[in-house]
């Protein structure tokens, strides 16, 4: 017998994960095609919470993730499309559902040991700060929040003031409700990430708060709920319409119920949930399960659990929300999986915002922002008044014009002459200053026109602060000139070449990583010959293939290095080495000896390295730098190794308390409120995982010393060689560039949310 139930006329999405284990139950069978999974269980395990005759389960998905999905193809598929919308203003949520150990919090926050591992917050947050960066017609803020819900209390887990040692210690968050029952956190901190990097460091902040808290009693990880916010505003810039939406990542407490069988083994109940709060969103997905089928129920019980507060928009609410169903294929878990597939073909049931809503009828959240508005109020008041003023004939209460305001009238003046179009304007608003000088330079250019006329009689003395208008075709520059012109862009490509071979140098010799723009840089321009960027020095001749200079190609990267050194402009005569070894010797470099040195590269970096005085100090920095690199590499593999053994301490702890839970049930009726008191092997297991816990603490606490030593290094070494040095700053320029590449792409993601990792 089977029973299949509909899942895709919902608006809350739902997608099942199984996690694979190394011998996977033969009574579980997923098809990823048509997004199903069968249970066939047989008769002797139909105990617990499944039901008493039934053998065969179906239940349908709108997604289905195989044992063998990996986390990329997870957010692909579950997320993206909910973290664009937020982009758009729509509010979202993603939830994980399922039994502990099912796989929760490795695909909500990912797992700690490598980068593919990473889960859908970290890459949520790349999503969010790429598509930014992608819409730069828009102003963007973004805030992180993190909260946890345990027994019913909110934590603040962004709080980098306190010294975290028990969940105790983290801020209480209270949730209140306002007139339309919005919830609304008192006492949860927000915080501005302006980069990738600063939420990475937040998400780091919030999982090292939420991993050291835990108690031996409280279990926190199973036993808690976590949500992870980030908020979205953005704007036109000067336009009042402001977008702000929510994006809510939750990774849910474990759902498992301990089960109990009736006396004749028949009658199978529900008896005790883990997590009570899970019991009340249940009650939750039920009411607006019967509300969004037609059914009588009105009342929705959002008001019973902290967590269905917090929650109650993205459950028929303004939001778009996909839930995740964690399950694991393992053979005694069977009846969790599934009990978690149940509870997600009920949310798929329940349909967001109105009672109408077949498909997704989630809002666009746009307000109006009152301080631009009333800034532009000003303005436009502001305008109003001028031009009042001005009909009355009121002088304006300011000087005479000044120079250059004169200039841009009088090149406004000469436009509007020159535009053949009818149409053409010449407005300067309601000033009547600027409306005399725009009459002054047009009379101007009247009586340049005269004078044309009267075959070159002046007219008399230019008025004063206005220019004459062009009374012809533009100049054409004199033949010496532009022999001269080509000869100085020549000069500076030969700068540029040694300069670009001392980079090069210098990145050979460890100084300065190599970067994509100091080996473009060195490339030719497109079009022109290689020979072009490595001209002769000595001579400041123009290469011998290639007669256009460097300058004059398309060759992007050829002018950014050019913006980039701050060569002194004198060297226009020939005789480069000259005026080069002095514009050098200026900035601290020393000398460059002679041309022939100078036509050598090699020999004129050297020369460089020996006569740059601040090179000992650099070298001893680089090697302090390296050492503490060295040190907090094996601090990593240390935070690392004592977060794997945490975890496996704790799924021992979980399997332990659960066989006894089960064992209790069999002795008899329980109480579904009393708690487990731990006993010997529990103890043991629990003080295993403080030891861990210090360790990992201790390694930590080096970690960020040691990260604060090492940026204070990078700081020095850069002042070092900045102010001994001008000329190189170029250098650390492209330095700082090629260090920047990585770290805006993905450097908070060398480990689980940016922590470091052992390799
Ligand atoms: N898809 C997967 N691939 C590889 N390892 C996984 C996968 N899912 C989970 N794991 C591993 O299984 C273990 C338990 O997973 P996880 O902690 O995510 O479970 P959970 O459901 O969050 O449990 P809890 O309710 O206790 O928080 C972890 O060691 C995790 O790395």
């Amino acid at each position: 017998m089977s029973a299949v139930q509909g899942a895709h006329s919902s608006s809350i999405g739902i997608f099942l994960r199984v996690k694979p284990v190394t011998r996977p139950s033969l009574g579980l069978s997923v098809n990823d095609t048509d997004h199903q999974i069968h249970f066939n269980l047989p008769r002797a395990l139909s105990l617990g919470p499944v039901n008493n005759q039934r053998e065969n389960y179906q239940f349908s998905f709108n997604g289905v993730l195989t044992a063998d999905a990996k986390q990329e193809e997870v957010f692909e598929r579950v997320a993206r499309n909910v973290v664009l919308g937020t982009l758009e203003g729509f509010n979202g949520t993603i939830f994980a559902y399922g039994q502990t150990g099912s796989g929760k919090t490795f695909t909500v926050t990912g797992g700690p040991e490598r980068y593919a591992d990473r889960g859908i917050i970290p890459r949520s947050i790349s999503v969010v700060f790429d598509e930014i960066a992608k819409r730069a017609e828009f102003n963007f803020l973004v805030h992180v929040s993190y909260l946890e819900i345990y027994n019913e209390v909110g934590y603040d887990l962004l709080d980098p003031d306190r010294d975290v040692r028990s969940l105790e210690d983290l801020p209480r968050v209270h949730v209140m409700e306002d007139d339309d029952g919005a919830a609304h956190m008192r006492n949860l901190s927000s915080h501005r990430a302006a980069s990738e990097e600063d939420a990475l460091n937040l998400l780091f902040l919030g999982d090292t708060n939420r991993t050291i808290s835990e108690t031996p009693l409280n279990q926190a990880s199973s036993r808690s709920h976590c949500i992870f916010t980030v908020t979205i505003e953005s704007r036109r810039p000067g336009e009042p319409m402001v977008r702000r939406s929510k994006l809510n990542l939750v990774d849910l407490a474990g759902s498992e119920r301990v089960s109990r069988t009736g006396i004749d083994g028949g009658i199978l109940k529900e008896a005790r949930y883990i997590n009570l709060s899970l019991h009340y969103l249940e009650q939750v997905i039920i009411a607006l399960q019967e509300r969004s089928t037609g059914g009588a129920r009105g009342h929705v019980p959002y008001r019973n659990s902290t967590m269905t507060m917090v929650l109650r928009d993205s459950l028929g609410g303004n939001c778009r929300t996909v839930m995740i169903a964690n399950i694991t294929a393992q053979h005694e878990m069977l009846d969790e999986s599934i009990s978690t597939c149940r509870f997600a073909q009920r949310v798929a049931l329940v349909a967001n915002q109105a009672s109408d809503a077949a498909c997704c009828m989630v809002t666009i959240n746009e307000d109006i922002d009152p301080d631009v508005v009333i800034k532009r109020l000003k303005v436009e008041n502001r305008e109003l008044k001028d031009e009042l003023r001005m009909l009355r004939g009121e002088g304006e209460d300011r000087g005479p014009l000044t120079a250059d305001e004169i200039e841009r009238v009088t090149t406004q003046a000469r436009s509007y002459v020159e535009d053949p179009s009818p149409e053409a304007t010449l407005s300067f608003g309601g000033s009547m200053l600027f409306i005399n000088a725009a009459f002054r330079a047009l009379k101007q250019a009247a009586r340049g026109n005269l004078l044309v006329a009267a075959k070159g009689q002046s007219l008399g003395p230019p008025i004063p602060g206005s220019q004459a208008l062009p009374k012809g075709p533009p100049a054409v520059a004199a033949p010496q000139e532009i022999q001269q012109l080509t000869e100085q862009i020549r000069q500076r490509d030969s700068e540029i070449a040694i300069l670009v071979g001392l980079v090069k140098k210098a990145q050979a010799a460890g100084f300065i990583p190599s970067s994509p723009a100091t080996s473009a840089a060195s490339r030719p321009a497109p079009g022109l010959p290689a020979a072009n960027l490595v001209a002769s020095p000595s001579t400041g001749s123009p290469p011998a293939a290639g007669p256009a200079p460097a300058s004059s190609g398309p060759g992007r990267q050829s002018g950014s290095i050019r913006k980039s050194v701050s060569m002194p402009v004198q060297s226009r005569q020939p005789g480069l080495a000259a005026s080069q070894s002095s514009s050098l010797a200026a900035t601290g470099l020393g000398s460059l000896p002679s041309q022939e040195v100078l036509a050598d590269r090699s020999r004129a970096f050297e020369a460089f390295r020996i006569s740059y005085s601040g090179n000992p100090v650099i070298d001893a920095n680089k090697a302090q730098l390296k050492a503490k690199y060295d040190e907090a590499k094996m601090h990593g593999q240390q935070v690392n190794a004592s977060k794997l053994s945490i975890e496996k301490l704790k799924g021992q702890i979980d399997r332990h308390r659960t066989y006894r839970s089960l064992a209790d049930i069999t002795k008899g009726p329980i109480d579904a409120d009393q708690e487990l008191e731990p006993d010997e092997k529990e103890m043991r297991l629990h003080g295993e995982v403080e030891q861990a816990k210090g360790r990992y603490k201790e390694a930590f606490a080096r970690l960020r010393t040691l990260k604060s030593e090492i940026e204070h290094l990078h700081r020095l070494l850069e002042h070092n060689r900045q102010a001994r040095h001008p000329v190189t700053s170029s250098f650390v320029g492209l330095r700082g560039r090629a260090q920047q590449a990585p770290t805006t792409g993905r450097t908070g993601s060398s480990g689980k949310h940016g922590e470091p990792l052992g390799g």
